[in-house]
């Protein structure tokens, strides 16, 4: 901090946690910016609830995730289904794999898998985990242990796997762990189960054979296919309540949980919406074909940023 603390600032730059990152790492960074710069501003984002952070920004990506992957549901089943009744794969048990977890449960699904960077835990029966599963789980991992010494009997623990392959049949699979976590096997692997709905919690959890897979699939298999949502797009939860914890740290004001979660879904729901209202536009899909959330959010992205450059005069076209 004694170096970078000459780069960031409220109106220069703001970093945050991610992977590996919790309010603690924050707040020893937080308070050794304000020590020696002398004054207090909403220089980083995850802070404390009692020292300017928003409430539910721990929360904000696996609650964002699952609420984006909801308007998916949606809208491939024209508002006949939603998250009750599904199983859910999930990777991880960090940040976003407990809230996404968390949230599912909330839905009414049935969450079947979580992991770690040593191994897997797959839950065979109906019940899958339960949220005091998951809190245990929460505690282990604040003191960086292993789902190894999660002492519950019922799940089927893997050495060294990820949870694609093991999982059986699964409707939705949200990969909340790490990059490139989802190869090509695996994903076939997802179709194969009848998975129809996968969403990215982790930054480019998926490789690049994986997604092919997944929009081949979209492609060939129409409205029966499986209908892949890119992370940049579906979790995009954190970033967006960070971009809330700055508004309310520079309005000196703390909003509630509720005000807070209802933003986020009206963000989330947003950020669907543009995903396909701009693959719709650019890349047309065939009748009956989901339109391709990847093209819509990469499109998204650079057309808006695109257009800001050249309205600030970075170039012009004749
Ligand atoms: N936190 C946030 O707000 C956001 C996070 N993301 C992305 O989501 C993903 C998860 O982040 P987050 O939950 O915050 O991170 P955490 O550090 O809280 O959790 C990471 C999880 O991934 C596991 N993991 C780490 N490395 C590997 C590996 N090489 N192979 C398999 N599993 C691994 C960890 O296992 P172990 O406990 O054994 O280390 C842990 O279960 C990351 O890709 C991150 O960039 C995206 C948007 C926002
Ligand atoms: O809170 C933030 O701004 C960053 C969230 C994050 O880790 C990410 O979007 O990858």
């Amino acid at each position: 901090m004694s170096e970078l603390q000459k780069h960031i600032g409220a109106d220069t730059d703001v970093p945050a946690g991610d992977i590996g990152v919790s309010g603690r790492e924050i707040g020893y960074m937080f308070g050794t910016y304000r020590a020696l710069k002398g004054q207090w501003e909403g220089v980083l984002t995850g802070k404390g609830g009692s020292w300017g952070g928003s409430n539910i920004r721990p929360e904000a990506t696996g609650y964002g995730l699952v609420y984006y992957v909801e308007h998916m549901i949606r809208y491939a089943t024209g508002g006949k289904e939603s998250f009750a009744g599904k199983r859910v794969a999930i990777s991880g048990s960090g940040n976003v794999a407990q809230y996404a977890a968390l949230k599912c449960l909330e839905l009414g699904a049935t969450v079947v898998s979580l992991s770690d960077s040593k191994g897997a835990l797959i839950a065979d029966d109906d019940k899958g985990f339960q949220a005091e599963d998951i809190e245990a789980i929460a505690a282990l991992k604040v003191q960086r242990k292993a789902l190894t010494e999660f002492e519950n009997h019922s799940f089927r623990y893997i050495e060294g796997a990820r949870p694609w392959k093991e999982v059986g049949k699964v409707d939705v699979a949200l990969p909340s762990a790490t990059q490139n976590e989802v190869s090509g096997d695996e994903a076939q692997a997802l179709v194969d189960a009848g998975c129809k709905f996968i969403a990215e919690g982790s930054n480019m959890g998926c490789t690049l054979e994986a997604i092919e897979v997944f929009e081949e699939h979209r492609k060939a298999k129409k409205s029966e296919g499986i209908w892949y949502g890119p992370g940049k797009a579906a979790n995009a939860g954190g970033v967006a309540v960070s971009g809330l914890e700055m508004a309310q740290n520079s309005q000196r004001l703390t909003w509630s949980s509720e005000e807070v979660d209802e933003r986020l879904k009206g963000i989330m729901k947003d950020a669907f919406e543009n995903c396909l209202s701009t693959a719709k536009e650019y890349v047309t899909p065939a009748e009956g074909e989901f339109p391709s959330l990847v093209a819509g959010a990469n499109i998204a992205g650079f057309t808006k940023v695109a257009a800001a450059m050249r309205d600030q005069g970075d170039w012009w076209t004749n």
